[in-house]
């Protein structure tokens, strides 16, 4: 059974990644800080340090004590609009932190890395769909830490023999369709998360930000993709860097291929619930690229995968049961 480290596995989609990884046959191991995690998101069998990944020591320790295969690398900071005023933390965490793991892996010999890069790093392309062949234009501190990894992770394996993948997730969003995790950040700025707030009545309504966008009705536009479909491509990413020969960096899109404008999510959450909210028009949040849509096809040349759920409908109901269930 091969041992994966899965840095911030105890997150929002780590969590969902690990109920994979056992089903499929692999040993995570989870670093986390817990500055956004949840223990209680882990199976129990799971070992769990609370560690930081900038910390050299700790990381130190996990791999002596547990020899991984390969890294999942997840832990971050990751609200685009919050890195628009604190850019010093997202540079410190997501890249100089990227930095301090991958040389732990160097000094370990642990070459395999999955990265949980993002659509952020298109910027405003002003494209219908993106595919990974365009230059990349991140418009946020947050976006720009992520491709700086990218383009670490790149140096690392042409240089030094990494296999590395990023993948390029579009919009996480719903929860495992057997309620066994969920999202879960406090305080919560996800569009699906706050209507569903909403809807159970927990706040007054929804701001939409931004009405003025060149887009059909003016809000921005996401390729929103189902938790549980991102966990999986997870695996067939681990699956690919693991059985590689050659020393390679690869970039790929996690996404529907189809996208919603904040206004359809609204009329969708209040649909699916049956709850209707209030839903006021603010001004655009600073960071935010008018339209991110996946061009999916390199994922289903290069991994074999393709997303199941394609009905945002599907997303936003299994998002409800858990939240529902738990609140
Ligand atoms: N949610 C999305 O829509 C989305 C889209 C694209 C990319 N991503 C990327 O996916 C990854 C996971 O996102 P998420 O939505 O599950 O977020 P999350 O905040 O729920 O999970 C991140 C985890 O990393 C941990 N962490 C943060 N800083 C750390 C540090 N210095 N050391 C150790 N652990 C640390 C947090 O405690 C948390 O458990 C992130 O890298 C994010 O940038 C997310
Ligand atoms: O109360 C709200 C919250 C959000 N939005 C809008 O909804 C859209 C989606 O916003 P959000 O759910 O916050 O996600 P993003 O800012 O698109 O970022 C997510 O998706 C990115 C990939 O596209 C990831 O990299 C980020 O980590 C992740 O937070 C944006 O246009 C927001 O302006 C509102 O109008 N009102």
């Amino acid at each position: 059974m091969k041992n994966i480290l899965v840095t911030g596995g105890a997150g929002y989609i780590g969590s969902h990644i690990c109920l994979h990884l056992q089903a499929g046959g692999f040993h995570p191991i989870v670093l986390d800080n817990f500055s956004n995690g949840h223990r209680d998101a882990l199976a129990a069998d799971i070992p769990v340090i609370d560690g930081d990944i900038r910390d050299q020591t700790a990381l130190d320790l996990v791999f002596e004590r547990y020899h991984p295969d390969a890294v999942i690398h997840m832990a971050a900071l990751i609200e685009a609009g919050v890195s628009m005023r604190e850019p010093a933390r997202f540079y410190d965490v997501n890249t100089h932190g990227s930095m301090v793991l991958l040389d732990a892996m160097r000094r370990h010999d642990c070459n395999r890395i999955v990265f949980s890069s993002t659509a952020a790093v298109y910027g405003n392309a002003g494209l219908e769909y993106l595919d990974e062949t365009l230059p990349i234009r991140p418009e946020s501190p947050y976006g720009k830490s992520k491709a700086m990894v990218e383009t670490i992770l790149a140096d690392y394996a042409s240089i030094y023999g990494f296999h590395a993948l990023a993948l390029r997730y579009f919009n996480a969003a719903g929860a495992d369709p057997a309620g066994r995790a969920g999202e879960r950040h406090d305080p919560e700025t996800h569009l699906i998360p706050l209507a569903l707030q909403a809807a159970a009545g927990l706040r007054d309504g929804m701001k939409i930000f931004g009405t003025d966008y060149d887009t059909p009705d003016g809000t921005c536009i996401r390729d929103y993709i189902h938790v549980d479909d991102l966990a999986n491509a997870h695996i067939a990413a681990l699956h690919h860097v693991i059985g590689q020969t050659d020393p390679n960096f690869d970039s790929i899109n996690i996404g529907t291929g189809d996208g919603c404008s904040v206004k359809d999510i609204m009329q969708l959450c209040q649909d699916v619930t049956g709850r209707k909210f209030a839903v006021t028009n603010e001004d655009r949040r600073d960071g935010d690229p008018a339209r991110l849509i996946a061009n999916p096809a390199k994922a289903k040349a290069v991994l074999g995968w393709t997303a199941k759920y394609t009905d945002p409908r599907d997303i936003i109901a299994h998002a409800w049961a858990y939240f529902t269930k738990n609140d």
